[in-house]
């Protein structure tokens, strides 16, 4: 047969399939209306397992691709049936009734922000909210805890650098209380170690820092065969180096965090690689959704079953949905199993959109919608405070 021939007979199969699987979600809406009748739950594990078996016998060589295509049919008419009977109806009317009102117009906010002044989250939050109140707590999870009592509007907290990467610790506090993301930011992070005067590169014996800070600038550690002394911030790490007045301590911290306390600067820019920058997160406790709101983050967690979270994506990608970041975290109490933290460029507003957030979040274990914000592509100048 010619490639001709072979695609011809192809293009007819797929249209017997198209027509096949228009019929079968059709089969799968009238299942929904019988299920809205007689109470029955959408998902029925069952029923799925042994139609996958079914399929497994009877497609020889084909039975694993075969699986996929098949449990693929029944994610999206099960997707089918939570829109029809109206699944997701409080995320929908929450999405739809989102405050949309500029964080920058936010001038009575107070915001918390992790160390002290000069940290280079409150230089984040210094462009993202010009005219607000900062606040600051020693550490990332004192700023979670000030927005849940209602002492700060909104909190500012790292959530990866391009060197370093995720701070792990913030995702868990973000999974742990389900805040909302509002906004983000992304500054150049130049790094400086710094130490009290009199200090010079071949006096210290200890650099104190954030471990994201640490891990930025293994290099001059490594050249000055110092200790690495974790802090809760590198503010605060500035702020300890002044106060024990020692020549052997320095500290990596932001250009401004050495200036108000007094340090002199050893090395500038202290990291290892070029570029360093580092992406920032406003959490809040209520949504807030931009008029420009363009990323979407959400996380859930997924049965230990094979190609359960390529699944999830190809849902996604469906949709035009484009996945920029996935991270796995522990659940709390379970041994090995996780949380799946996923960002996509989108618009929450976007009909196609909303609606499979509204499925998703009848059918995925633990689904939180964690919000609809503005992605920032470039880095915001580093604000002077
Ligand atoms: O048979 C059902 O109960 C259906 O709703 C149909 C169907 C399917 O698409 O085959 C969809 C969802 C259920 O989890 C099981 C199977």
């Amino acid at each position: 047969m010619k490639l001709e021939e072979v695609r011809k007979e192809i293009d007819q199969i797929d249209e017997q399939m198209l027509n096949l699987f228009l019929r079968r979600m059709d089969a799968a809406a009238q299942v929904a209306r019988i299920k809205a009748q007689t109470g029955q739950p959408i998902y029925n594990q069952r029923r799925e397992q042994e139609i996958l078996d079914e399929v497994t016998k009877k497609a020889g060589a084909y039975a694993a691709p075969a699986k996929i295509l098949f449990q693929t049919m029944m994610d999206v008419s099960r997707a089918l049936q939570h829109n029809l009977l109206g699944g997701g109806k409080e995320l929908r009317e929450q999405i739809e009734h989102a405050d949309a009102a500029p964080l920058r117009e936010r001038v009575d906010a107070v915001i918390a922000c992790p160390g002290t002044k000069g940290s280079f989250s409150s230089l984040a939050a210094k462009n993202l909210f010009p005219d607000s109140t900062l606040a600051f707590y020693p550490r990332f999870y004192d700023v979670f805890d000030a927005v849940k009592k209602g002492e700060a509007t909104f909190g500012v907290v790292p959530v990866e650098n391009s060197t370093a990467g995720s701070v792990e610790e913030v995702y868990d506090l973000l999974l742990k209380h389900r805040f909302f993301i509002a906004g983000e930011e992304m500054l150049p992070i130049d790094h400086c170690l710094c130490g009290v005067p009199g200090a010079t590169l071949s006096s210290i014996r200890r650099i104190y820092s954030h471990p994201q800070g640490l891990n930025q600038c293994r290099g001059i550690i490594d050249a000055c065969s110092a200790e690495a002394v974790a802090c809760d911030n590198t503010a605060i790490a500035a702020d300890l180096v002044a106060k024990e007045r020692d020549p052997a301590n320095a500290a990596i911290c932001s250009a401004q965090a050495a200036q108000k306390n007094g340090l002199v600067i050893l090395k500038k820019p202290a990291q290892d690689i070029g570029g360093n920058t580092t992406r920032f997160i406003v959490i809040s406790r209520t949504l807030i959704i931009e008029p420009e709101a363009d990323k979407i983050s959400l996380s859930f967690s997924l049965p230990h079953v094979t190609g359960s979270l390529h699944r999830i994506l190809s849902r996604f990608a469906a949709c035009g949905l484009n996945l920029t970041k996935i991270e796995s975290r522990p659940m709390e109490n379970s041994r090995f199993e996780y949380l799946f933290y996923l960002d996509f460029t989108g618009s929450a507003r976007a009909k196609d959109t909303l609606s499979l957030l509204c499925a998703l979040s009848g059918d995925l274990p633990e689904f939180t919608f964690l919000g609809n914000y503005a992605a920032r592509r470039e880095s915001g100048e580093t604000a002077d405070i």
